[in-house]
């Protein structure tokens, strides 16, 4: 799915409007009476009071036509409008009118007002700021976030929740409706997936309010979401006449003493998500417990008892997963630097490589174009330097990628794949991943779908959903706290099932 930058957004509005020859306030009337379905679907005429605080723009307006339609359906509501400015968007003062009529009257807020009084039982719904916010709202504006949080009612946002941009963090946390849940119009909103903002709702959900498809369709945007309808378009299926040399040969280099369960993990990994053949790379340590808990693997030992020393074999792999538990032991920064001057085969890079990259910026330009490389946070930051918030993050990101043609997978909890100037936001995965080893087991998915053919950045978006996937599978079992990275491996099978299981909702239809 899309992900829609606000000026793109306005643009399907005026599309659709002139399209659908239809006025702006029908679309307004459109977009609320979807809010209002979903909140009665949910209450079913229960009594519960809602609180309606609408701004002056057309979020606020969208909470006017709701006000209208719950009052219609005898809804408890009371409807507040926080005069945080002299202007009216004319939608907003045609449903302030309409309102009028049906004898509802909005309190007006305006600076050094009371505050309504909330009690946590209640619903507020925040339609206060959407996407027109464009400076930070003012102290007593803030004051009024701060109160609704406090009454710890359930807020549910219109659009995106008041006080959040679509385009920059906000320096002042508290300046920003904290949701429950967000009602968005449409298509979700990149803010709703980076770490710094996402954290302002904890659900969301997309409503459909018909804009032109084709505008939708035609639209070229700077990220996509990522979910089952868009890596079953990538999805190779197994061939009848084929045979393990079909599926390409990974290797995994990488392990130092201590640190042999990595490669054990990745190159595990690998096998499960359907490498035709895999062998490990790792010091003469690490022979002995690959070969005894790894049988399917084979195992190449580097000179060297304890690290990697000198990167030297005698096979033509398909790809090479490059990195994990490896150490940066002189020798090995020197062994990589030697191995990078030479190799030509594609590149799945993490962990102590990434580093060791940061450490001498010249290895760098030795990687093979289209490299997949695979930092979480901490490692992005030494590979493309300090950051100012999550926009920031992401220019850089891209910058890095381009001058390295490179796939820079940001690993996090909604994991993001750079490359050619555009964003990849996966949507699987749970807290529970959050423990050591699940990064290796990614590197090893990613190195064994780039085995099989999958070009790489397909591959990474592949891989990091059916990681997310195997995860989320695996949880409904163990719990977040005893999800480990061997656990995930086993759900990797699940994972490619679930991507052609028929929804039981459908199925009940079918009956
Ligand atoms: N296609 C859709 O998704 C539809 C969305 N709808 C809803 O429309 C809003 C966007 O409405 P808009 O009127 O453009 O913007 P807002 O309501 O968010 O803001 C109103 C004005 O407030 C001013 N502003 C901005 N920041 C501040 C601030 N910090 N303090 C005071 N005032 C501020 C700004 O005007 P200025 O001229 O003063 O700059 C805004 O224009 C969208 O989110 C949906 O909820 C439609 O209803 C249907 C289609
Ligand atoms: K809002």
């Amino acid at each position: 799915m899309k992900i829609f930058a606000a000026e793109q957004i306005y643009a399907a509005d005026k599309t659709t409007i002139k399209k659908q020859n239809i006025t702006s306030d029908v679309l307004m009337e459109r977009a609320a009476t979807r809010l209002f379905e979903w909140l009665h679907l949910r209450l079913q005429g229960n009594p519960v009071k809602i609180h309606l605080f609408c701004g002056i723009g057309n979020n606020g307006g969208d909470g006017l036509v709701l006000a209208r339609q719950l009052k219609e359906e005898g809804y408890n509501i009371a409807v507040y409008v926080v005069r945080y400015s002299e202007k009216r968007s004319d939608d907003f003062s045609t449903n302030l009118e309409r309102l009028k009529k049906r004898e509802v009257t909005p309190d007006v807020l305006e600076e050094g007002d009371a505050l309504p009084t909330i009690s946590k039982d209640d619903i507020i719904v925040d339609a206060i700021f959407g996407l027109g916010l464009n400076r930070p709202p003012d102290d007593w504006v803030v004051a009024l976030f701060e109160h609704l949080h406090r009454s710890r009612a359930f807020t549910l946002s219109v659009d995106i929740p008041s006080g959040l941009f679509t385009d920059r963090v906000p320096s002042d946390k508290k300046a920003v409706v904290k949701a429950n849940h967000t009602l968005t119009f449409q298509v979700p909103k990149l803010v709703f997936f980076l770490p710094k903002t996402g954290i302002f709702t904890e659900n969301w959900e997309v409503l459909d309010i018909g804009l032109d498809q084709e505008f939708l369709s035609t639209a070229e945007t700077d990220y996509e979401l990522i979910g089952k309808n868009e890596v079953l378009a990538f999805y190779e299926p197994r061939k009848k006449y084929s045979h393990k040399g079909t599926y390409g040969h990974s290797l995994i280099i990488g392990g130092s003493y201590g640190k042999i369960g990595a490669v054990h993990l990745a190159a595990k990994a690998c096998l499960h998500t359907g490498s035709g053949l895999v062998t490990a790379y790792v010091p003469q340590c690490g022979y002995t417990p690959l070969q005894t808990n790894l049988p399917e693997a084979m195992v190449i030992t580097d000179a060297a008892e304890k690290h990697i020393s000198k990167i030297d074999f005698d096979i033509e792999p398909t790809v090479i997963g490059l990195g994990i538990g490896m150490g940066k032991d002189t020798k090995t920064v020197n062994a990589l630097g030697q191995f990078l001057d030479v190799n030509k085969t594609p590149l799945v890079i993490d962990a102590d490589a990434l580093n060791i990259l940061s450490e001498n910026e010249e290895f760098l330009d030795k990687l093979p174009p289209r490299s997949v490389l695979t930092p979480h946070p901490k490692e992005l930051e030494r590979l493309i330097g300090k950051w100012d918030g999550d926009f920031q993050k992401l220019e850089m990101a891209k910058s890095f990628s381009q001058k390295y043609d490179c796939v820079l997978v940001i690993k996090g909890s909604n994991t993001l794949t750079i490359y050619d100037g555009k964003g990849y936001v996966n949507t699987t995965g749970n807290p529970g991943m959050a423990t050591g080893g699940t990064g290796d087991v990614l590197t090893g998915m990613v190195t064994g779908l780039i085995a099989q053919g999958y070009p790489p950045l397909q591959a990474a978006i592949f891989g990091v959903y059916m990681h997310g996937e195997a995860g989320d599978t695996m949880v409904e079992d163990t719990g977040y706290q005893t999800l480990t990275a061997s656990k995930l491996i086993e759900g990797i099978g699940e994972a490619f099932l679930d991507l052609f299981a028929v929804d039981d909702d459908v199925l009940a239809d079918e009956e």
